[in-house]
Parts: structure tokens; C-alpha cells; sequence
């Protein structure tokens, strides 16, 4: 592969923190410990650590933790000698205060997170990390949902907040290999910083999109153990780390290591094998936030609704990030049109 960068790659994963919303952020200290310590061990460099919503997301609304996540960045921080541990932080869910204390119980790199088109309120918490000292990097959300341009003037705002790098996520595992291609290279065209891809494999496409990623210039991955990620989960490490060695390119992450913590550490987490079923096809096909899915398909059972349907209509009202409370809106509304046409 001909890449558009010779930086080396660096790899976050997030099984720990995308995972969390996969056992609905009920990780216990001792599984956190395990993994991190383990993934430490195979050479990763990032291990990202929190509720799956970042920094303050364990509330009613997106899901209590069973653990505080302060303690489980302070357990994990422990355990790795070489890895950071990374967090992440929604502007509005976490505050300044969070982020202090983070990076007080051991996180030395900060995602901060915003809707693709609010990269503003991203300022205040960038700035801040850095005055912390910690690394900083910006998380463009929902990235398949904004106009190119839109993107990149989003991307450039985080860039003058400070942020190393811009993540073009793609939280709805929506994009596809050729706007992947478009994005990154309109990123690398207009940035003096790193970009880095997150991916969802509603569509199974995320190792593909991934490799497009690198291939125009990416340079900051996410990677996820077992695709432990919201949705069908992200683009699976251990798979990514045997293509690229395939490819030439080495990241520095042991492979046999990587695929034990898959089958022996991830497996038993597992509450069930991450594959593409109907509702995580849905979010992709639909464009919708993969956290949602496990909400939706809550709220289908309790009022007799197929989660597609649900799902398809929070597509269609463009849904972003933090507003899972219009789920149970769309349901109620779906359940109303569900009587009406029964009593026509
Ligand atoms: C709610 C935060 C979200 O899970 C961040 C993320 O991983 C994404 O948008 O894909
Ligand atoms: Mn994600």
C-alpha cells in the first residue's frame, strides 16, 4: 500500500471504552485490570478507559456504571508500563472538573468528542487539556451525516483549540470506502495535524474503510478486541493487526498476543458474539448512532415495535449523540400511528 503519510500508525483501543455500552458499562475492576494489563503486554499503545458515553456518562439517561470510571483509569493507569491510557469526553456529559481528575488518576490523552457540526464546544475542554499537559485530540462524531466541507471547517476549529490530531468518526458505521477516501484526503489537504478514523462495522466495513483511512493518510486508528464496540463494533484489532503485518506494516503489537486476549480475556466478556444482525445492519444502512441500538431494541420490547422501525425514524430525524431520550419519543409516536391504523 502507497500511504499518504510516513508517520508511524498508533492504535487506540477502545474495547474499553466503546465496550462499555456492549455490557452496559457494568465492567468490574478486575476485568478493566485484566484487559488493560493484557493489552499492555501485547504492545498496544492507547487503551482508552471509560463509560461508554467518556467522562460523567454514567447517569439514568445513557446507563449507570457499575463502577466509577476514575477508579477503573486509576486501576488500569496501575498496570501499563509502556501504553497510555487514553479517555474521552463529550463537551456537556463531562465537564473540565472530570477531565482534571483524569488526568489525576492517570489518562495522558483526552479524545474530546462533539457532534461533527459543533466542534466549538469543544474550545474550553481542549485548551484545558493541554494546560494539563495531557495529549488532546478532537473526535469529529457522525462524520457520514456532514457535507465534506463542513467537515473539514469543523476540523480546522479543533485544530486552532489545539487538538494533535482530528478523529473522522464515523459513529454511525455508515460511510462507506469511497467517502472514507474523499474525507481523509480533504483532511490531509487542509490540516497540519494528525487525522485519525474511528469506525462502526454495521456494514462490514470497517476494517476495509480502516485501511482506505491509512492508505490516504490517517495516521491514529481505532481498533477494538472481538469488535467490542457499540453497535457491531468498531474495526476489530486483532484482524486489523494480521492484515496490515500482511501489508508490511507493523504495529509494534504482538499478533499472537492479541489474538489470545481475544479468545481467553474478551471472549468470556462477551454477553454476546458481536456479528451483524438486523438491528446493527439497520444503523449503518440508516445512519444512526450506533449507541442506540441496545435502547432501541428496549424500548421494541416493551411496546411491540420492530427496533428498524424506530431506528429508521431516528435516521430520518438526523438524531445525534445525546439524545437518547428521543427514542422513547419516536417509540411512543410509532405505538400512537400503531393504534391508529388498528382502530381505522
Ligand atoms: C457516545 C459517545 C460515542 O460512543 C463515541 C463514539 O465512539 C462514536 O461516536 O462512535
Ligand atoms: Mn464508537
Amino acid at each position: 500500500m502507497k500511504r499518504h503519510s510516513d508517520k508511524p500508525i498508533k492504535l487506540t483501543e477502545v474495547c474499553l471504552r466503546d465496550g462499555s455500552h456492549v455490557v452496559r458499562h457494568q465492567y468490574s475492576v478486575e476485568q478493566v485490570v485484566t484487559v488493560a494489563k493484557a493489552l499492555d503486554d501485547a504492545g498496544v499503545p492507547y487503551i482508552e478507559v471509560s463509560h461508554g458515553d467518556g467522562l460523567g456518562g454514567s447517569t439514568l439517561q445513557y446507563g449507570k456504571s457499575l463502577v466509577d470510571e476514575m477508579t477503573l483509569i486509576e486501576e488500569a493507569s496501575k498496570v501499563c508500563t509502556n501504553a497510555k491510557i487514553s479517555t474521552l469526553l463529550l463537551p456537556g456529559i463531562g465537564t473540565v472538573h472530570d477531565l482534571r481528575e483524569a488526568y489525576k488518576r492517570g489518562a495522558g490523552l483526552v479524545r474530546v468528542a462533539t457532534h461533527v457540526t459543533e466542534a466549538d464546544v469543544a474550545e474550553q475542554h481542549i485548551s484545558f487539556a493541554r494546560e494539563l499537559g495531557m495529549e488532546v485530540h478532537g473526535f469529529l462524531m457522525m462524520a457520514h451525516s456532514a457535507p465534506v466541507s463542513k467537515l473539514v471547517e469543523q476540523a480546522n476549529l479543533m485544530e486552532q483549540y489545539g487538538a494533535g490530531a482530528v478523529y473522522i468518526t464515523d459513529s454511525a458505521g455508515a460511510l462507506l470506502p469511497s467517502e472514507v477516501k474523499e474525507r481523509v484526503k480533504a483532511l490531509r489537504e487542509s490540516l497540519n495535524i494528525e487525522i485519525g478514523f474511528h469506525a462502526h462495522n454495521n456494514l462490514s466495513l470497517a476494517v476495509a474503510n480502516t485501511l482506505v483511512a491509512i492508505e490516504e493518510g490517517a495516521t491514529r486508528i481505532d481498533g477494538s478486541v472481538r469488535c467490542l464496540g457499540a453497535g457491531a463494533g468498531n474495526t476489530q484489532t486483532e484482524v486489523l493487526v494480521a492484515v496490515l503485518n500482511r501489508m508490511g506494516m507493523n504495529l509494534g503489537i504482538d499478533l499472537y498476543k492479541i489474538m489470545d486476549i481475544a479468545e481467553e480475556i474478551i471472549g468470556p466478556i462477551l454477553p454476546s458474539s458481536q456479528e451483524i444482525k438486523k438491528g446493527s445492519l439497520t444503523l449503518g444502512y440508516a445512519g444512526v448512532y450506533s449507541s442506540f441500538l441496545l435502547f432501541a431494541e428496549r424500548a421494541g420490547k416493551k411496546y411491540g415495535i420492530d427496533p428498524r422501525d424506530i431506528l429508521i425514524e431516528l435516521g430520518r430525524r438526523k438524531a445525534v449523540g445525546g439524545q437518547e431520550d428521543m427514542i422513547v419519543d419516536v417509540t411512543s409516536e410509532l405505538v400512537k400511528q400503531k393504534v391508529e391504523v388498528i382502530n381505522r
